[in-house]
């Protein structure tokens, strides 16, 4: 995951900044010095990096902040701050025009993620009720057309292809296309080339004047860490581009780029890439990066991302059955499987406050438990998932060899079920307690499952 690194040493100069109850000028110094050499290991370009600890250590040797009572935690709101500047507003707003279509064009280098991302975003803009239509314009690589055809039936999206001719021909055509068929939203996926060249440019300035689109997106992979910079910098002057999306964050890359970007090319990031699945997919919020670097989650992007795929009737049903009937193992997989819907565990844990204290191996650990929890539930008959009680010797012993797993992890299994049931009594969900506390904490857990209380 991105960042992984550069959150960890800051997290280092930050715990020994906060452990101290004074700050001089020379302390500031020296942990800015550690800042300054962890940024540049993340791969942040280094005009960048001078120019954010000049910033930061302006403003933390003020008095204010040397003589506060909590000099450290100053600091680190200090360097937060300019961390958001320096990824800028928030802005993944596409400016749709008046008349449709909205042209988008995406550009970038062979395999920067252009095609999972024009689908990516065609399902995300298709959600919102638009009617995208995809234009497979990359027609050097013939596997990119068929590609593009199948994330977008993945995405449930129409693809325009004309095989494998002049590009500029089958813009023009996709184009007249959509009008004619009220497509409000095109995405061109133009072709890709391994470096920056006259042809590939010349190309893509003719595709522009074609389709005059209302947004050249950049599509940028995160793993070429300073090189993405350096990629965004050329496309920007040779084609003029309007924004950037990062690709590949999910991976090992260092992340400075999504710090540098747009500094040094004065574009925005508006989206990022997560994973290769069409959902793996994020709108780029300055803030919500910056408290993920920080190590402080990003609570924001992982509520959205709850509400985007845990369905609200489904979830009211679930809080009025455990109401009336208590809470069993069917549930839980039920939960199990709506949290999976939601990305990756290391995904959904890199987004929780802390997290940065959690290793891959711990994370692996969890993955390789979740499974094993879900093939011993679906090992279980209805009768053992609704009453685990009647779980006796012998059924834990068929359970263990159904699921490949051992009666110990049975037994595991099942002792850790009691105690959430005892904690959901304790809620009053399922115990017919009827007293005013319970009813309070049922109307309060309710309302976080996105059910009502009853009256
Ligand atoms: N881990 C990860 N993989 C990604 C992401 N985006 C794309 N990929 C993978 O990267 C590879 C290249 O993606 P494509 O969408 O084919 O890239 P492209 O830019 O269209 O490539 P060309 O058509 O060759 O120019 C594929 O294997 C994708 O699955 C991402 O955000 N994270």
């Amino acid at each position: 995951m991105a960042f992984e690194g550069l959150s960890e040493k800051l997290n280092g100069v930050f715990k020994r900044l906060k452990s101290r109850g004074k700050l001089s000028e020379a302390d500031v110094k020296e942990a800015m010095r550690e800042v300054k050499m962890a940024l540049l290991e993340a791969d942040v370009s280094y005009k960048v990096v001078k120019d954010f600890i000049a910033k930061v250590t302006e403003r933390s040797v003020g008095e204010e902040v040397l003589k506060s009572l909590t000099p450290g935690q100053q600091v680190i709101k200090i360097v937060n701050d300019e961390l958001i500047k320096l990824m800028g507003e928030a802005n993944s707003k596409i400016n749709f025009p008046n008349k449709p279509p909205c042209i988008i064009m995406m550009c970038g280098l062979q395999g920067s993620g252009k095609t999972t991302h024009a689908a990516k975003l065609a399902k995300m803009f298709k959600k919102e009720g638009k009617r995208p239509l995809l234009i497979a314009a990359d027609v050097y690589r013939p596997a990119a057309i068929e590609q593009l055809k199948v994330v977008g039936e993945r995405a449930e999206v129409a693809v325009f292809e004309m095989g494998q001719i002049d590009p500029r021909k089958i813009v023009k055509e996709g184009i007249k296309h959509a009008k004619d068929y009220g497509n409000d939203l095109v995405i061109i996926d133009t072709a890709g080339r391994l470096h920056i060249d006259e042809e590939l440019m010349n190309e893509l300035k003719d595709i522009k004047k074609i389709a005059e689109p209302n947004e050249i997106m950049l599509v940028v992979d995160a793993m070429i860490g300073q090189d993405a910079v350096k990629v965004a910098s050329s496309f920007d002057e040779a084609l003029g581009i309007d924004s950037v999306i990062l690709t590949k964050l999910d991976s090992d890359t260092r992340g400075g780029a999504a710090l540098s970007v747009l500094a040094v090319t004065g574009k925005p990031i508006k989206f990022v890439g997560m994973g290769e699945k069409l959902d793996e997919f994020e709108a780029f919020h300055p803030e919500r990066m910056a408290s993920r670097i920080l190590g402080m989650g990003d609570m924001l992007t992982l509520i959205e991302k709850a509400t985007q795929t845990v369905d609200e009737k489904d979830a009211k049903k679930l809080a009025e059955k455990m109401q009336e009937k208590g809470f069993d193992l069917n549930d839980l997989l039920e939960q199990m499987k709506q949290i999976q819907k939601m990305g990756s565990m290391k995904s959904i844990i890199r987004m929780l406050p802390g997290a940065n204290k959690v290793t891959d191996e711990q994370v692996e650990q969890g993955e390789v438990q979740l499974k094993k929890t879900e093939a011993m539930i679906n090992s279980m008959t209805r009768a053992e998932r609704e009453k685990p009680a009647i779980i006796d010797p012998k059924r834990k012993r068929r359970i263990a060899a159904g699921s490949g797993t051992q009666v110990s992890d049975v037994n595991q299994l099942l002792k850790q079920f009691e105690q959430m049931q005892k904690m959901m009594k304790q809620f009053g969900i399922g115990g017919n307690l009827h007293g005013k506390k319970s009813r309070r904490n049922r109307a309060a857990l309710l309302k976080g499952l996105g059910g009502g209380m009853p009256q």
